[in-house]
């Protein structure tokens, strides 16, 4: 599909949906280009934060919203109008709330990007099926944002790499052009499953390196458990949609990488409060914000129950979090496994 961006010549009108972390990260790269952007988000006291004071009071509070381009909205619908793509960057767990009042028809002619590593619950899907399935959009108007990058590094303009992937290779191209700025480089690839799965896998890994962590298990142990954990990946991701692809690249391992090691990731933190013997509740009240992970363990658990792939891994992160296992019994089970 070719869009206008493509044409270099007029401006991109875009909707953001979400309005946390990742949404304010990626609505300040997009106002480095020439992005029009339709921001929805369902608070209305942060919204009219933002209207008045040109920031986003409750996520990356130092971040200036440059309010010519960007205009914030409590309407979903008033945010599709008219615009060309349409970001995704809600928790998935919480994309079918944010969409309520949208249809098919609101999705006509747009490209939809997926800035979410987490999977639909319940209908355990990947969010570009989901989308799919919902919406009838189809493969070569939909991409997704991978790679590794905190929204927080983002906010301090520090050196980041996002991978585009999508089925349509022009598709992927316009999004990877439209996300490239002075501190953001893309790059565009066709691994859209692979991607996203990968993506959701490494939030469930950077869980098990919280609770180790918690549990106070050091950097020796920590090193085995990614090493294994990347093994897990490819066994899990293989089986699900063989294709040739380096797992060694930046949207797999690097994002891998950087969730399990760096202090900023939610997914983490979440872990490291559980093996301190947080309650779940108490965890998820702890932190602003949400760890993908929790939900994608069930998904990822159940989906596997028919696939059968050996994941010693994510078998503890989900006994620890949805059948009350005790952490230290299932680390020590899984002490034994990794080599
Ligand atoms: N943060 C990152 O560095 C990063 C990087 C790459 C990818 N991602 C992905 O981006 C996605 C969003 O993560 P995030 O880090 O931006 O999350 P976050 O900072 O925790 O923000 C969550 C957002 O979801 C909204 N929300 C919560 N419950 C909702 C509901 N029932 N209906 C509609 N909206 C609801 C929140 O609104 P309220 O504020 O009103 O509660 C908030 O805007 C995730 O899939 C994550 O994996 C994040
Ligand atoms: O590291 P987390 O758990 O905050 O997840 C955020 C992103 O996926 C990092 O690329």
């Amino acid at each position: 599909m070719k869009t206008q961006h493509g044409t270099g010549q007029l401006p991109v009108r875009l909707t953001m949906v979400g309005g946390g972390s990742w949404a304010t990260a990626l609505v300040k790269i997009l106002s480095e280009n020439n992005v029009t952007v339709k921001w929805w988000m369902r608070s209305e006291a942060d919204a009219d934060h933002i209207k008045r004071y040109h920031h986003n009071k409750s996520y990356l509070s130092d971040v200036q919203i440059n309010t010519r381009k960007v205009r914030v909205c409590t309407r979903i619908r008033d945010a599709f109008r008219d615009s060309e793509y349409v970001i995704l960057a809600v928790p998935a767990a919480f994309v079918a709330d944010a969409l309520t009042g949208i249809n098919a028809s609101h999705f006509t002619d747009k490209c939809v990007i997926s800035a979410i590593k987490g999977m639909i619950p319940g209908a355990n899907q990947l969010v570009t099926d989901w989308v799919s399935d919902q919406y009838g959009v189809s493969a070569e108007r939909m991409s997704v944002i991978a790679g590794p990058c905190h929204a927080e590094e983002v906010a301090l303009e520090k050196q980041s790499y996002l991978t585009i992937a999508s089925q349509d290779p022009s598709c992927a191209e316009d999004v990877a052009a439209l996300l490239r700025c002075r501190f953001v480089q893309t790059t565009p690839v066709d691994d859209i499953y692979g991607i996203e799965y990968a993506a959701v896998m490494k939030n469930i890994i950077a869980l098990a390196c919280g609770i180790t962590h918690g549990l106070g298990y050091g950097d020796n142990f920590q090193a085995v458990l990614v090493s294994n954990a990347m093994q897990e990946i490819r066994r899990f991701v293989d089986a699900i949609y063989p294709k040739h692809r380096d797992l060694s690249g930046s949207a797999y391992l690097g994002d891998l990488l950087v969730t399990a090691y760096s202090p900023f990731s939610r997914n983490r933190t979440f872990g490291t409060l559980i093996g301190r013997g947080y309650t779940i509740q108490s965890a998820q009240a702890e932190m602003n914000m949400i760890a993908e992970g929790y939900y994608a363990v069930k998904s990822i658990y159940e989906i596997n129950r028919r696939c059968g792939v050996d994941m010693p891994i994510v078998d503890a992160v989900y006994k620890i979090l949805y059948d009350r296992a005790a952490p230290t019994g299932e680390m020590n089970g899984l002490k034994g496994l990794l080599k």
